[in-house]
């Protein structure tokens, strides 16, 4: 209660910003369809990033307590002013000078962790609005502003969070730009939480993933995942930017005779659909990677490949089944591409390695529970019945770099945690395996991951922290066109609370050809 009244009953006057989509020469306010720069399609993981969505940590991340944390998915409560000042800005700004170096480019000393943040504020008029490097709350907002969607989209988020009637027709009073935070944070600007908050909607990998031209949308696992999945079906379905690609959106059913069946008699895997965005990988032109894992059934991987067959997407898709633990959560916290020859991977669920050794010996002395163990099949469009076993996963990453990738240097990998018990798990831990390729060779990974850093030298990489390489950038010492095997440190004490790395924080929409 405010003034003696509800919150609720005196809407703030936010500053609205115009629409992503108004930055070039088409009238105000006018929403541009099917422009040829909003062209959707990713073959592959390295090809060089030319779009995605991001979600900057809001303030619903600042809402989490500890008793709370782990329904809501985080290790552990964050300081949300330090995480996005001296974190998520820089890789922002990396982000732009790669993708948008305009925005950037000369102006870094004055973007550092002591300036207002007005640049990084989606909210405020002094915001980059780039259409390269996407927040996702601008597209909600966007789509807010539209009288027949907005009450819509605020019911179906009442129904789901089961607030009263009386806040549903009052959220509606707000302006779009607030009432996407809203809906995101789940609290008003007095602070009055309305529901809880999304503070996983910063891993746009999870929410959807561009295969080719399509979009996959996903079904989350978890509850508090729920509300995210929502929005983006909102946002993919009636946002201009995709309006080219409504044809083109995926979701994935449930199967119809698990309605039917007792809750005892269910087996989750084999009856429901869950999917999230970390255990899908167009990691070739024509091949399609999906993880069997905590968070994605059996069930859901099976739909995705019937799809993506039928609609001719993909000739290949292999199902990667991983230990369900927290620990793992995803694929894309085992491994990720760097380069078409080269991948880093978490050595214990592996092949080689002091890691994987150690896991042989306790299960030589302890009985070994098949359920953790790592197992991959791999299915040809039209042979579907005929899949064919693949032993480890270097041989999956090798045979995708020589003969999908077409890479005629020998395959490397880089091994989390250069492959010393016990830094291996520890770093995994911290996403040393979830790594974002801007080009072919130069990814962005957590600072604290020492051991994986190490290895990334011994490998022949660069290894550079965030503000050194902006600062070269600045100098003209080096350049987005020039860079060549790097791994790029982003500053991760906060970050890594959240369980993601920066794979896991973004969702290309666009990548050049490999
Ligand atoms: N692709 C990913 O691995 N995403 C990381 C998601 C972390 C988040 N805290 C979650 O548990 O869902």
């Amino acid at each position: 209660m405010k003034n003696g009244k509800h919150a609720l009953d005196t809407p703030t006057t936010a500053v609205t910003t115009d629409s992503i989509l108004t930055n070039s020469s088409a009238p105000k306010g006018q929403l541009q369809e099917g422009r040829p720069e909003n062209r959707i399609n990713v073959s592959s993981e390295v090809g060089t990033l030319k779009r995605l969505l991001i979600h900057s940590p809001d303030r619903g991340l600042g809402k989490v307590i500890p008793s709370k944390a782990q329904d809501w998915l985080f290790e552990d409560i964050v300081h949300l002013d330090m995480m996005r000042r001296d974190e998520y800005d820089y890789y922002v700004k990396i982000l732009l000078y790669f993708l948008d170096p305009d925005k950037v480019r000369g102006r870094i000393d004055g973007l550092g962790p002591d300036s207002d943040r007005s640049f990084f504020k989606p909210d405020h008029p002094g915001y980059f609005k780039s259409d390269k490097v996407i927040d996702i709350q601008c597209l909600l907002s966007d789509i807010l502003a539209d009288d027949e969607i907005r009450p819509k989209l605020i019911a179906s988020i009442c129904a789901v969070e089961r607030t009263s009637f009386r806040i549903q027709q009052q959220l509606n009073q707000y302006d779009p730009v607030e009432l996407a935070k809203i809906l995101i944070s789940g609290s008003l600007p007095d602070r009055t939480m309305l529901f809880a908050p999304l503070p996983n909607f910063i891993f746009t990998r999870d929410i959807g993933i561009v295969i080719n031209d399509h979009i996959l949308l996903n079904k989350p696992a978890k509850m508090a995942r729920t509300r995210e999945a929502l929005l983006a079906q909102y946002i993919f379905f009636q946002h201009p930017l995709f309006a080219d690609y409504r044809d083109k959106i995926i979701e994935i059913p449930d199967n119809e005779y698990a309605f039917l069946l007792a809750e005892a008699d269910t087996d989750r895997d084999l009856t429901r659909s869950t999917l999230e965005g970390g255990d899908v990988m167009m990691i070739s032109p024509r091949h399609l990677l999906v993880g069997v894992s905590e968070r994605t059934t059996l069930y859901a991987a099976q739909q995705v490949m019937r799809l993506v067959f039928a609609k001719n997407l993909v000739d290949t898709v292999t199902i990667i089944k991983i230990p369900k633990k927290r620990d793992y959560m995803h694929i894309d916290t085992i491994f990720t591409q760097v380069k078409r020859n080269v991948w880093v991977l978490l050595g214990s669920l592996a092949r080689l390695g002091d890691e994987a050794r150690k896991r042989d010996m306790l299960h030589f002395f302890a009985p070994k529970d098949l359920s953790e163990d790592l197992r991959i099949m791999q299915f040809i469009k039209g042979l579907e019945h005929k899949p064919i076993e693949i032993e480890n996963l270097e041989d999956l990453l090798a045979d995708i770099s020589k003969n999908d990738l077409g890479a005629t240097e020998p395959v490397r990998f880089i091994y989390s945690g250069n492959n010393e018990f016990p830094f291996g798990a520890r770093e995994q831990w911290t996403d040393s395996c979830n790594l974002l390729a801007l080009k072919d060779g130069v990814v962005i990974g957590y600072d604290r991951n020492e051991k994986t850093a190490e290895a990334f030298r011994e490998a022949g990489f660069d290894v550079v922290a965030a503000v050194d390489l902006l600062t070269r950038f600045e100098r003209g010492e080096s350049s987005p066109e020039t860079i060549e095997n790097t791994l790029i440190m982003l500053p991760s004490a906060e970050l890594s609370r959240a369980r993601g790395g920066s794979h896991c924080m973004s969702l290309p929409l666009l990548r050049g050809d490999i």
